[in-house]
């Protein structure tokens, strides 16, 4: 039996989401302190300048209010399940692995129609993670860009990160050649691997998501995708049932901190949301584990160590399942469009130093997360 539900007030949420078990650690961007504009746009002895300057980061002051709800559409719900519109001229579609994620050939993105963007929320959905390769996206003015990934949901603006100048909505992972923190993150850690899905502290977290290559090293900096689903229907039909009520704190506290200490920007005062452990995708109607160690900090109603407890095992459950998961490699022209709703990911700093690695993030938030019941 799932004890009964425990209302939380927000102030009493962001207690709890202050003594759970999360460590928030931000190894994607550099920020603003190691950020040097010149050397990004002229070049040095020895890194060539940007190739996309349009897509160097920029951080502002200006503050920006709390979100507001708003409805949202899932496009996904009305694709025809033959993806006869956003394959029709593919060359090359290959799944990564049995479980998650596809590669694509032949598909540009810039050219879908509103079927085609349909069946691609809804080929997300099923493939949770897919690769399309060789694509025009990076060329485009960023307002174009924006206007496809709009089509999904609201732009989130991200709270902490940089953004392209006037487009907060694009989110930008930067690494320039000469920064060395990810070396200096090693002295530090064993590894680079930050398991999470993109902004779970928000009320309406994001859905189709899109990430794509500015630039990168030739070797290393894949990122990571674990397939949530599968990590739920993994559990045994008794644990599963355990986990349904569940609700559990996400917060932004602490990448809100890290930012400032780090001498980076907060554009919006952090939050913390509720949500259900296990979450139900509105166009696939799947089931999803929906917690992740850098934002979910404390399940509801159970004591702190219940609490470390059994979101470690969750944690250990998705960290550890290689067989749920893929690895992207990274190529020019790619663009990798995750469902956030059902996946986490990780970005690796593997690479050797003296490459730039230079991503773009459009971030459509979706519907608020819901649960529908166990059904065994
Ligand atoms: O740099 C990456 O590979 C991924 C970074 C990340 O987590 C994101 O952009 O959401
Ligand atoms: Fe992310």
């Amino acid at each position: 039996m799932a004890p009964a539900l425990v209302e939380v007030s927000l102030p009493e949420a962001i207690n709890y989401a202050k003594s759970g078990t999360g460590a928030y650690k931000d190894a994607f961007a550099a920020g603003p302190k190691h950020f040097k504009a010149d050397a990004e746009l002229k070049g040095t002895d020895k890194h060539p300048p940007a190739k996309y300057p349009n897509y160097l980061p920029t951080w502002t002051d200006k503050k920006y209010p709390p979100l507001e709800p708003f409805e949202h559409y899932e496009h996904g719900r009305d694709a025809g399940a033959s993806f006869s519109n956003l394959l029709k001229d593919a060359t090359k579609v290959d799944d990564l692995t049995a479980n998650i994620g596809a590669e694509v050939h032949g598909v540009q993105l810039s050219k879908l129609t509103d079927a085609g963007k349909d069946e691609l929320a809804l080929f997300v959905a099923q493939k949770k993670v897919v690769a399309f390769r060789d694509q025009d996206f990076a060329d485009l003015p960023i307002r174009d860009a924006l206007k496809i990934g709009g089509y999904f949901g609201r732009h989130h603006i991200h709270p902490t990160s940089g953004g392209p100048e006037g487009h907060p909505e694009v989110h930008l992972v930067h690494r320039s050649a000469d920064d060395t923190t990810s070396r200096d993150f090693f002295e530090e850690r064993t590894n680079s691997v930050t398991w999470h899905s993109d902004v779970t502290y928000e009320k309406q977290p994001p859905g189709t998501t899109f990430l794509y290559l500015l630039d990168g090293p030739a070797a290393g900096g894949d990122t990571l995708f674990a397939n949530q689903a599968l990590a739920y229907r993994r559990l045994s039909p008794e644990f599963q049932k355990r986990l349904h009520g569940l609700k559990v704190v996400h917060s932004a506290v602490e990448q809100a901190d890290n930012s400032r200490n780090r001498g980076g920007i907060v554009r919006r005062e952090p939050v913390t949301s509720i949500h259900p452990l296990v979450r139900t995708h509105p166009a696939t109607g799947e089931k999803a584990l929906f917690i992740n160690p850098q934002f979910s900090r404390r399940i509801i109603g159970y004591k702190k160590e219940e609490s470390d407890y059994l979101l470690n095992f969750l944690y250990d459950h998705l960290a550890k399942g290689q067989d749920f998961q893929a690895r992207v490699k990274w190529a020019p022209g790619t663009v990798v469009v995750w469902d956030n709703r059902v996946t986490a990911h990780s970005a690796l700093l593997d690479w050797e130093d003296g490459a730039r690695r230079h991503l773009a993030r459009i971030t459509p938030q979706a519907e608020a997360p819901y649960e529908t019941p166990f059904e065994g």
